[in-house]
Order: C-alpha cells, then sequence, then structure tokens
C-alpha cells in the first residue's frame, strides 16, 4: 500500500481494522441526534497533483506545505520519481502529514512503467510530461481504471509530435515514447469526457518548444472550474497563459517558476462532512477554508441551501446547519451539476433522502469517473428501496423510504462516502471496500466517527 509517513506516529490510515480489509463490509454509523462537529481535513487532490506536476517541471526546487497523502498523490509522486524527479520529505506544516520538497531532474528519463492507480489527474497529467522526458514511459492502472478515456490524451500527443505505442482502443496501457522535447503548437481536441485532457496539456504546455494554443470542439465540456483552476495556477508560476474564449486555451512556451505553496484542503472532500449535517440535524464546521479559491468544492456553499441549509462563514470556518432527514429537513432541488460533477455523488446521497424528487443534470461525464457513477448511485441507492432513474446526462431522484443494506463500493471512494451518507439516516447500511476512500483521503472512517461523536451529549 503506497501510504506514505504521517507525522502522528500512531496515524492509522484506514481509520479502523474493519476498513482496512476489503472483504469485510463497514458498517455506516447511524446519526443518533444533531451533530456539532469541527472537521479539519487534508490537502487537495486536485492542487497537490497540479503542483506536484509543475514543481517537477520548474526552474528549480519547490516546497509543497501540507500536500494530500493519498492513493492518488502518492501514484503521482511515484509516476514523477519514476521520471528522475526528487521528491523528499520534509516536517509537516499541518496535521495531516510531510511536506513535499520537489527537485525537479536536470534531464527527465523515461525508460520506466508508472501505475496510475485509479489517478485520473496521473493517467491524464502525466503522459504529457513523459513527452518531455527521454525514453520509452509505459502507462498502466489498476484493473477499475484501465478502461477510462484516455483517446483524447492519445490523439493530442500525437498531435503535438509524440510518438505513442497503444493498442487502438483508446485506453491504458500505451507507451509514451518521449524524446525529450514536444514540438507543441495548434491542436483541437474534444474534452467533452473530461476535462483533465485540458488540464493535463496545459500543465507542461509551457515546456514544449512551441507552447500551445488549445481548442476544444465537443458536445460538452465538463468541470470547467477544473480548467480555471489549471490555469491559475500556471500563472501563480509566472507562465503566460490565457482563455481568449470558452474551450479555448493559449500557453506561451517559458520557464515554470519555482516556489513555496501551501496546499487549501479538499473541499470536494468536504462534501460528504457538509452533507451529514443536512441529514443529521445540527451544524458540521470545516476549518481552514480558504478566503478564495479555486476548488469547485467551494460550491457547496451555495448548492447545500437549496436543498435545504443554512451556511455561515466565520473567518476560516465554513457550517453547515440543517434540520435533519426526519424533521423534512431537505428539499428537492433541479441542479446542473456540469461544473462540479464531482459533487453530484454527495448531492445525489442528500436527495436520496429528500422531502421530494430531485433531477441532477449535466453530469453524463461522470460515467467515466472511478466507476459510472450515474448507474452505481442509481443501482445502489435502488438496492435499498429507493427510486432512482438514469437519464441520459443525469438522475432523477425520488425519495422512498430506504432499508439496510450492502452499499458496493465500485472501487469509487465517492461511492462509499455517498453510501455512510445514506447510513447516517438509514439503519443497516454497510458500505463494501469502505477502504477505496484511501483514494483521496485516508482518514474517512477515523474523521466521518470522529465528527458523530464530538458534541454529542
Ligand atoms: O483536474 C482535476 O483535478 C479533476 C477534474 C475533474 O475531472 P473530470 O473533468 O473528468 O470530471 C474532477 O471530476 C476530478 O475529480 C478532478
Ligand atoms: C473523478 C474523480 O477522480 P479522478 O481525479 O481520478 O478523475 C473524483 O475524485 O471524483
Amino acid at each position: 500500500m503506497l501510504i506514505s509517513k504521517y507525522s502522528a506516529p500512531d496515524f492509522d490510515p484506514y481509520g479502523d481494522r474493519a476498513s482496512a480489509n476489503p472483504d469485510v463490509p463497514w458498517p455506516a454509523p447511524v446519526a443518533d441526534g444533531p451533530l456539532r462537529a469541527s472537521v479539519a481535513l487534508p490537502g487537495s487532490k486536485s492542487l497537490t497533483n497540479r503542483e506536484l506536476v509543475l514543481a517537477a517541471l520548474a526552474d528549480g526546487p519547490s516546497l509543497l506545505r501540507s500536500p494530500l497523502h493519498s492513493l492518488d498523490s502518492e501514484n503521482m509522486v511515484q509516476a514523477l520519481r519514476a521520471l528522475g524527479t526528487v521528491i523528499e520529505e520534509r516536517p509537516g506544516s499541518g496535521p495531516f502529514g510531510a511536506d513535499l520538497l520537489v527537485t525537479p531532474a536536470d534531464e527527465l528519463f523515461g525508460s520506466t512503467t508508472i501505475d496510475c492507480g485509479q489517478a485520473g489527474t496521473v493517467m491524464r497529467f502525466v503522459p504529457p510530461v513523459a513527452g518531455l522526458a527521454l525514453g520509452p514511459t509505459t502507462f498502466d492502472a489498476d484493473d477499475s481504471a484501465r478502461g477510462r478515456p484516455m483517446k483524447t490524451m492519445i490523439t493530442a500527443l500525437r498531435a503535438v509530435g509524440v510518438d505513442i505505442n497503444d493498442d487502438g482502443r483508446g485506453s491504458l496501457p500505451f507507451t509514451v515514447h518521449g524524446t525529450g522535447r514536444v514540438g507543441g503548437g495548434s491542436i483541437t481536441i474534444d474534452a467533452s469526457a473530461s476535462s483533465q485532457f485540458v488540464s493535463g496539456l496545459l500543465l507542461s504546455a509551457p515546456r514544449f518548444d512551441d507552447g500551445l494554443h488549445l481548442v476544444h470542439e465537443g458536445e460538452r465540456l465538463p468541470s470547467l472550474p477544473h480548467i480555471e483552476m489549471t490555469i491559475a495556477a500556471l500563472a501563480a508560476r509566472g507562465v503566460t497563459v490565457a482563455s481568449p474564449a470558452v474551450g479555448e486555451w493559449m500557453v506561451s512556451p517559458g520557464s515554470i517558476r519555482a516556489t513555496d505553496i501551501a496546499i487549501e484542503p479538499d473541499l470536494s472532500n468536504a462534501a460528504p462532512f457538509l452533507a451529514a449535517a443536512l441529514v443529521a440535524g445540527g451544524s458540521v464546521t470545516i476549518t481552514g477554508w480558504p478566503a478564495t479559491t479555486t476548488q469547485v468544492g467551494a460550491d457547496l456553499a451555495d448548492l447545500l441551501p437549496l436543498l435545504g441549509a443554512t451556511v455561515e462563514r466565520s473567518g476560516d470556518r465554513l457550517t453547515v446547519s440543517g434540520d435533519g432527514a426526519a424533521a423534512g429537513g431537505i428539499r428537492g432541488v433541479a441542479l446542473d451539476l456540469t461544473t462540479g460533477g464531482e459533487l453530484a455523488p454527495a448531492i445525489v446521497a442528500l436527495a436520496a433522502l429528500a422531502d421530494g424528487p430531485s433531477e441532477i443534470t449535466g453530469i453524463g461525464h461522470i460515467r467515466h469517473h472511478e466507476t459510472d457513477r450515474l448507474a452505481a448511485l442509481a443501482a445502489e441507492i435502488n438496492g435499498l428501496g429507493g427510486d432512482v432513474t438514469e437519464l441520459e446526462d443525469g438522475l432523477r431522484i425520488v425519495p422512498r423510504p430506504l432499508h439496510g443494506g450492502v452499499w458496493r463500493s465500485y472501487h469509487d471512494h465517492r461511492m462509499a462516502t455517498a453510501g455512510a451518507i445514506i447510513g447516517l439516516a438509514v439503519p443497516g447500511v454497510e458500505i463494501e471496500n469502505v477502504a477505496t476512500t484511501a483514494k483521496t483521503l485516508p482518514q474517512f472512517t477515523q474523521l466521518w466517527q470522529a465528527m458523530l461523536t464530538e458534541g454529542a451529549p
């Protein structure tokens, strides 16, 4: 298991023994009263993995303070190390593990195999870096992630001059034959399946000979805030980057500045905890909420009130309060979540406990996340007695009285946490393979239990 050291000596990344064994389902705890909890969360996956890539391509050593330590970030660290980047642990600035000092390689070298695990950010951000390395780099992933779409990245890299060997199916595994240089230039791609194709190309683009002029043409462009996060991260390191129109980006060739950066807490991973306040009633506070951020999780402050929550900000604390599902405190909603598909599993779990029907649309692309999340959410909620219908690009959820049962997680961290949300109100929900939460939040069960016991009479 690729979990690196944590500052707390007795830190157990799995929270408890049962959750460490994927064969033993985790009994999701039921909330026995209103919550009054304050939760600190580890660093953002999206920020950590962008900053690791940029640091590896930068003009000197960078320090990442309070980065995420999880399977996704560990896969990124190992990937960049395999290409010659030196990544060393330094005493942690925060409670969730070491800081990372990243020293770029004088020259990136391939002749290696990279295990992307389940990380979309590794499989979409690192192949362009491998194009800049000398020698072949083979990319592979967990069985459950091998089918995730890669065709757009393969064709895009070929279009900027990178030689790739694949089996023609547009998925992993494939081999990037890096020559140490990438031409770059003007290309058009279809990023309908994932914004990560755009982000991955933009992150390496300053190191392409001619930079990159990238145009998206396709039926939809999901997760725009994640692309804006990429642009902001590049700009913060002195890269000249612009988006002259929606679906068009330009990156000038040039150096990427080394920096010292603090990684914000993962606001998308705040979703299940904040949702808990609506389900159980009472309040949940997330500490360290940034004043300004590019994370789409910040939208929870606007989304959760639509479902009946009250949201308050005080300094760096964001508090969500609710009346509880039993008191009819969750309202049905019609929501387009095109920009924040990552938040959908938590919102859908809330909708299953609401006082009326919901329709969540704009999220067809989440069929290509860790699993087909539309099919998985419908199957698992319906398996507990619910009434969820798959739409082409979303879900229609009609709340029904739910009963206990096994909730399958499909190797998907957000499926596991969505089941935990429902389990707060429905006795007898058992989450299969809750350890899958280690993808982005190895401490999930521990933090969830602490949220439920804190402030309890
Ligand atoms: O760039 C990123 O960090 C991410 C982009 C989004 O991907 P999609 O555009 O594939 O939804 C998001 O869902 C994922 O969790 C993280
Ligand atoms: C879609 C997700 O992950 P990935 O970065 O692997 O695409 C997610 O975390 O919800």
